[in-house]
């Protein structure tokens, strides 16, 4: 429980001490008015048994001093009113502390998720290369979701009612101690043999949810990223049938997670009404006096009545808090991993763009200096002691059989993967962790695989813009540039804004590429790196769009992976590939003139 309560701490600590201080006031707070109002009913309830005995005790003479003299009835009237509005303010006083309780844990989760977001997406990308996104979304909605509502909003209410527990034992202290000392050793006893068997069995359940959830999560999350291949191979009953079996294993430990709460609770239940009646009973049989009893025990019955459910339910919470530990442990497991890079990276006045702040300056070229490339755990490496320079404003080309290495020096380029070894240079800047985000707000981007929101599709191109900061006379720049414009403006319903569905199944795979071109210019990069990005369009409009790049930005890079060498025919300089390496450079006349190899590579594209 200990280490529960330190992990927690370090989770609410960001979110602000004051909130998590101001929380257990109120709680505190809550248990003390509590605990008051029960007490208060003590002197009620001995006036109504007895008043004369009443006015000759302690309590009485100091009750009857503070509301004044009067007749029994007042006396008992002002008693039970006074008991009645504490209730009253008791309880109205708990609702307002759940409410804050409620809200306080909730906003947790939500700063944790925000927090754990800008964590993950501040990693290597070499890091998402090797996690299932299925369990980082697990981690984000569930785990998040649950270090909230089943660990911080149980904790903090466990607070509070052990607080009034414990209050309420010292008043039944005062007036039976004997039945505390009982009780505590009962407690004892119970939590000894009855309880911890019940955790550890409710532990290892919950160990079983936590791997159900990832595997259900996992199959989701397979069968509908992939849907279309799913249907139309008609493999349907399989998928079904692992989304049923994952689901199965989870159904049956989360059956059991309502009993193993239960289970103490009852036991509890049947101990407390038990002790009581067994010491009424023997309290009677010792020849005590029943009427001097009779407040004691209608006293000793409210404060069980109060405790009871208060018992209950924090036994039902600690249950709720083991069964929840694993959420925890995973959660911390995730901000123990550190990120990349710092969230503030440093910037060199020197290197950035006049009236660009976040953009990297480069007049020269970009070098790759005896780069070395190994994906982790792959035997041999993607990229082999490449030395390469590209002059700015050049276009650049690579080319060559599947496997070369082609993306990989594109993911190296734009920051994506870390050299194993060897040094990439902007100008003669080292391209390092602090100032990549300034070299990516200098380059345009458009991937192998594209990614669309399910959004407008203003807001697509304008990626990572609120819908009411995007430009609209640049998003139809960047449109026209790539040959999107037309089929927007006329063959979508909205025009601009027409949402493309998600990951923009209502588009055909030409309009996408369109669409990711726009965006890659959309923030008027002074690099453009297209990985394949222009496969999916037919010969005329990939010229279109060629022609167009170089009549309107002219002294753009543009660095290009192409698999048809017609795409990059006019290219200044075309670098062949094979195994990780660059075998020879130079334009497509001279290498159609002196390289069979590449000869062979055009020829079997005709
Ligand atoms: N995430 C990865 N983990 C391990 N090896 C990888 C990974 N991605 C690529 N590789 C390997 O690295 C080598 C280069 O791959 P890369 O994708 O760069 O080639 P490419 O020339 O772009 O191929 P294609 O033309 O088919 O896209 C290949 O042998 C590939 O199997």
């Amino acid at each position: 429980m200990l280490s529960v309560l330190n992990d927690l701490y370090r989770i609410v600590r960001p979110s602000g001490l004051k909130r998590l201080v101001a929380v257990l006031a109120v709680t505190f707070l809550q248990a003390v008015v509590q605990t008051v109002a029960v007490f208060s009913l003590m002197p009620f309830l001995s006036a109504v048994a007895d008043v004369a005995a009443f006015r000759r005790s302690f309590v009485g003479r100091s009750f009857v001093g503070l509301v004044g003299e009067g007749s029994d009835n007042r006396l008992m009237l002002i008693a039970g009113s006074a008991s009645l509005a504490l209730l009253v303010f008791g309880n109205l006083l708990s609702l307002f502390a759940e409410h804050h309780r409620n809200r306080y844990a909730f906003t947790i989760a939500q700063d944790l998720r925000t927090s754990l977001t800008a964590q993950i997406l501040a990693r290597r990308y070499s890091y998402f290369l090797g996690v299932n996104s299925s369990v980082l979304l697990k981690h984000l909605m569930d785990d998040a979701g649950r270090v909230a509502s089943e660990i911080a909003l149980p904790a903090l209410d466990l607070a509070s009612r052990t607080l009034v527990v414990l209050l309420m034992a010292v008043s039944v202290l005062f007036v039976e101690p004997s039945v505390i000392v009982v009780g505590a050793v009962v407690v004892l006893l119970f939590n000894l043999f009855v309880m911890k068997p019940i955790r550890k069995r409710a532990l290892a359940n919950s160990n079983t949810i936590m791997l159900g959830f990832r595997r259900l999560h996992f199959e989701l999350f397979q069968t509908l990223g992939g849907v279309k291949q799913v249907i139309a191979s008609d493999r349907k009953d399989y998928f079904v049938n692992r989304v049923s079996q994952a689901s199965e294993q989870l159904t049956r430990a989360m059956a059991r997670v309502p009993l193993y709460a239960a289970m103490p609770r009852s036991g509890f239940e049947v101990l407390v009404f038990g002790g009581m009646i067994v010491w009424v009973l023997s309290a009677i049989m010792s020849g005590e006096n029943l009427t001097a009893l009779m407040p004691r025990i209608g006293f000793i019955a409210i404060v069980a009545y109060r405790m009871m459910p208060s018992l209950q339910i924090m036994f039902a919470q600690a249950a709720m808090i083991n069964s929840a530990q694993q959420a925890l442990a995973e959660v911390m497991a995730l901000i123990a991993e550190q990120p990349a890079f710092s969230a503030d990276p440093a910037r060199p006045a020197d290197v950035l763009v006049p009236g660009h702040a976040d953009r990297l300056g480069w007049s020269r070229h970009i070098r790759f200096e005896n780069v070395v490339f190994r994906y982790d755990g792959a035997d041999e490496p993607a990229i082999r002691h490449l030395d390469l320079t590209i002059a700015k404003g050049q276009r650049v080309a690579f080319v060559g059989s599947t496997g070369s290495g082609k993306s990989t020096l594109i993911d190296l380029l734009i920051g994506l993967l870390t050299p194993t070894s060897g040094r990439i240079l902007i100008d003669d800047v080292p391209l390092t962790y602090d100032n990549m985000h300034l070299w990516r707000q200098a380059m345009g981007y458009v991937p192998q695989e594209l990614f669309l929101l399910d959004s407008s599709i203003a807001e697509n191109v304008a990626f990572g813009c609120e819908a009411d900061e995007v430009d609209r006379a640049r998003v139809l720049r960047a449109a026209e540039i790539a040959q999107a414009r037309d089929f927007v403006e006329t063959g979508q319903a909205e025009g601009f804004d027409t949402v493309v569905g998600e990951r923009g199944v209502r588009l055909s795979g030409g309009q996408r590429q369109r669409l990711a071109l726009a965006r890659a210019l959309y923030f008027e990069p002074n690099v453009l790196i297209l990985d394949e990005a222009t496969s999916a369009l037919d010969p005329v409009t990939e010229r279109k769009v060629t022609e167009a790049l170089r009549r309107d930005s002219a002294d753009m890079t543009v660095i290009t992976v192409a698999h048809r060498i017609g795409t990059v025919r006019d290219y200044d300089v075309i670098h062949y590939m094979e195994h990780g390496r660059i075998l020879f450079s130079g334009d497509y006349d001279s290498l159609i003139a002196t390289q069979e190899r590449f000869r062979g590579l055009v020829s079997n594209q005709h």
